[in-house]
């Protein structure tokens, strides 16, 4: 008996998976055993150029919740998950061997680190015979279905949002997930050549709890207090049930949200800075995985279908549209979005380190970008408005690289995506294919439109 693996990289979700399907369906067709895998690299824990560590608190808790709820929800359907530590172009053909793997696939993602990784997997898989078929499936809209090829995608971003609607292009039906899931491979086949090559035995524990064979994993430690005291102010309190982690968590939070019929007054509320409310909040999910942009459409639909489409019901679209701009703006221009001059012929950007630091503490003496400094570090979250005005800050005045306020995003943010994340920083810095060439945002002008009355000020004491 062979076996297919389903490696889960920003996918973490059962249904509407079509790589996860795909090796549903190549497992069941052939009587195969399927593996779900995730690989925890510890490069994450890992300081780079720009930040003490890759992945910080808050997104580590958020991702090891979420990697639990993944482990539930596979036991549900007689599968497991099994996570491993180490770097996924060693590991995974190590584990090919190891349960004599046919095929691995995996959600497709156009940034250069994970596109390196694939390539490399994509080698080794020529060399050794097994097949590795990675799928597109994080944007909201397929690309065959566009009416340009993906190279032909306008870089600005109304002239494609027009395109699309003039099409009529709609979101494919989301994909419901399988009852139940092949069986895992031989406890025997995949325990000692996997504790001996990773070198990590004590990692991988038996749990006889739903019968053998049962393979599980130390999830990733959520990081302790002090660092991560649950925050009663956060706009997206994810240590509340109402925001747990997880594909179950996201269907609830995504039928409230219909339910209570935030849609129709999304566009109105969607530039506040406090509480749960004002935006949908569903990028975390998104994020992870949890949630597809299908999903949300189909939800979003069927409330309209009931309760009327508004300029509100709308803008949620429109937002979603500039999530798949970015993306497809990777798969057109890929790495020369990581370049600092990003698609320009500016010069380098300056930098300033010691501003930069003070700026990552909120300690720019500035009121609202010190509040917004503070709830980005004390939540992992931080409203759309005020990503706008700190990243305009760090850029336009403080004059550091915009790479390295990407950098403290990523490392901070519970909902970074690579391509929004890297997109709108280039759209800020004006390296980027926004046409107005950077926006810079006048603190003055942003306090007395967002924060008139210094309410957000104060919630983060810099007022
Ligand atoms: C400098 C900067 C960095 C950002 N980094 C990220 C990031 O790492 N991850 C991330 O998901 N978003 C990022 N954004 C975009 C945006 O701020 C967040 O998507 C939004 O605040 C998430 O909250 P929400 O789900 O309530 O959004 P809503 O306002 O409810 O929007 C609904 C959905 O539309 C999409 N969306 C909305 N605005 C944008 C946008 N400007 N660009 C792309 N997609 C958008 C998101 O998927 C969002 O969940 C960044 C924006 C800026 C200015």
């Amino acid at each position: 008996m062979s076996t297919v693996i389903h490696w889960f990289r920003h996918d973490l979700r059962l249904a509407d998976n079509p790589a996860l399907t795909r090796a549903v369906r190549a497992a069941q067709a052939h009587g195969h055993t399927l593996l779900p895998v995730y690989i925890w690299d510890p490069a994450q824990a890992q300081p780079t150029r720009w930040v003490p560590r890759r992945m910080g608190p808050h997104r580590m808790a958020v991702l090891a919740d979420t990697l639990t709820a993944l482990d539930s929800a596979l036991q549900q359907r007689g599968s497991r998950l099994l996570v491993l530590h180490g770097a996924a172009v060693s590991l995974l053909p190590r584990l090919v061997r190891a349960v004599q793997a046919v095929q691995v696939s995996a959600e497709a993602i156009a940034a250069p680190e994970e596109q390196d990784e694939a390539d490399a997997l994509a080698r080794t898989a020529r060399l050794e015979g097994w097949r590795w078929t990675p799928v597109w499936q994080s944007s909201l809209l397929d690309p065959p279905d566009l009416p340009f090829a993906v190279e032909r995608t306008p870089d600005v971003f109304t002239a494609f949002r027009q395109q699309v609607e003039r099409a009529d292009v709609q979101p494919r039906a989301p994909l419901p997930a399988a009852a139940r899931l092949p069986a895992l491979p031989p406890h025997d086949a995949l325990w000692e050549p996997m504790a001996a090559a990773q070198g990590h035995a004590a990692r991988l524990t038996q749990d006889g709890a739903h019968g053998p064979p049962l393979l599980c994993h130390t999830p990733l430690k959520r990081p302790v207090p002090p660092v991560l005291m649950p925050e009663a102010r956060s706009a997206f309190p994810y240590h509340l049930p109402a925001c747990a982690p997880g594909e179950a968590g996201a269907q609830d939070h995504l039928a409230q949200y219909m339910s209570r019929k935030l849609p129709h007054s999304y566009k109105h509320t969607r530039n506040g800075l406090i509480g749960v409310d004002y935006s949908s909040k569903l990028s975390p999910w998104l994020a992870s995985g949890a949630l597809s942009a299908p999903q949300i459409m189909a939800a979003l639909r069927a409330f309209e279908a009931e309760h009327g489409a508004n300029d509100g019901s709308y803008w949620l679209w429109f937002e979603l549209l500039w999530r798949d701009h970015f993306r497809l703006m990777h798969l057109k221009h890929g790495r020369a979005l990581y370049r600092a001059r990003g698609l320009t012929q500016l010069s380098p950007p300056p930098h300033d380190p010691q501003a930069f630091q003070r700026w990552c503490e909120a300690r720019t003496g500035q009121p609202l970008v010190d509040a917004g400094m503070r709830e980005l570090a004390a939540s992992g979250f931080l409203s759309n408005r005020m990503r706008q005005v700190v990243a305009s800050h760090l850029v336009h005045d403080l004059r550091c690289d915009w790479r390295a306020g990407a950098a403290w995003f990523e490392s901070q943010l519970v909902d970074h995506d690579v391509y929004s994340n890297q997109g709108n920083w280039l759209y800020v810095a004006g390296r980027g294919t926004d046409p107005r060439g950077g926006r810079r945002f006048n603190l003055d002008k942003q306090a007395q439109d967002h924060d008139p009355q210094g309410h957000y000020r104060r919630l983060w004491g810099t007022a």
